[in-house]
């Protein structure tokens, strides 16, 4: 893997979106004014940001009923230019023309995509750079499939295969990990993108009710900590008319573990200021990157 570009401060934006539901055009024209309220800081109150984030599912209803209604095939092959001009993905081709429109850096939230050939459905999040080119793509690779009785089921494996690689992006300020969700719950993930070089891992995400207020802070304070990295999750709105109930607070951490950004339940944008002092100082002062014990315990980010 090349090395990582420098890390330089940078602003971000979480689009926490509302009124996601069964009309995906309605959905697409909702996200796209969403974005441009982002990039322009809210009409001038918050600084423009570098990179902007969508969350999980946001063209379509969230279910598995659904998966297969709303997938888009994307055909991207990473490392291979990507001609958005021919995409068969109208969301691809929306969020291709927003990032090059505001000049923006695009994380495109996930939507349901249909895989070219196999057919299989995955929960796919897509980067875009300022330029609209689509330049990175995350396939979830830990499967939302629990059952806490009485409180909530949900098989995302009932239409969905999972994602088998582990991605990030450069930009010219920082290298970014992916993930979405239900990924977080998964240690190993985060830490082979820290271990790869990222500064900050960015997961698009849905958390519900239940399991949101006990474990959705805890999960990326724990993953901040635990990389010395800056962790973002983007939720959707709470919207108590759709089957799922979304948790919210769309959140950003800092690499010593400090909530710097989060909101409520409601539509709205987390703005956050991400500063590489804080990073560095994290890394000096409780220097954990340079006292692993790989002679006592092996290093599970190796081999991929
Ligand atoms: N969309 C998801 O993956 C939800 C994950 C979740 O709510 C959890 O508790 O984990």
């Amino acid at each position: 893997m090349s090395s990582a570009p420098a890390f330089k401060p940078f602003n971000l934006a979480l689009i926490q979106l509302g009124e996601v539901g069964p009309d995906k055009d309605a959905n697409l024209k909702h996200a796209r004014e969403m974005i441009k309220k982002a990039a322009s800081g809210n009409g001038g109150a918050k600084p423009k940001p570098d990179l902007v984030v969508l969350p999980e599912c946001f063209n379509s209803l969230y279910g598995h009923v659904h998966f297969p209604v709303y997938a888009e095939t994307i055909a991207y092959t990473p490392g291979q230019p990507y001609d958005v001009a021919s995409s068969e993905s109208q969301s691809v081709k929306m969020l291709s023309a927003a990032a090059k429109e505001e000049g923006v850096w695009l994380i495109g939230g996930s939507i349901p995509e249909r895989e070219v050939g196999t057919g299989k459905l995955y929960n796919t999040a897509t980067v875009y750079s300022p330029k609209g080119e689509l330049v990175a793509m995350h396939r979830k690779v830990h499967l939302f499939d629990i059952d806490i009785p009485g409180k909530i089921k949900f098989k995302e494996s009932e239409n969905l295969s999972a994602g088998n690689t582990v991605n990030q992006f450069d930009t010219e300020f920082a290298r970014i990990g992916l993930g979405i969700c239900y990924d977080v719950r998964f240690p190993e993930l985060a830490m082979t993108n820290a271990r790869r070089g990222c500064h900050m891992l960015i997961y698009p995400s849905a958390f519900n009710t239940t399991t949101g207020p006990l474990h959705w802070e805890l999960l990326q304070r724990a993953r901040a900590v635990d990389n010395q990295v800056y962790f973002a999750m983007c939720s959707p709105a709470r919207d108590l008319n759709q089957s799922y109930h979304a948790w919210g607070h769309s959140m950003v951490v800092d690499p010593m573990g400090k909530v710097i950004a989060e909101t409520e339940h409601e539509e709205d944008i987390v703005y956050a200021h991400i500063d590489p002092k804080v990073f560095e100082e994290a890394r000096a002062g409780i220097p954990v990157t340079t006292q692993r014990r790989f002679d006592v315990y092996p290093d599970v980010s190796k081999g991929l």
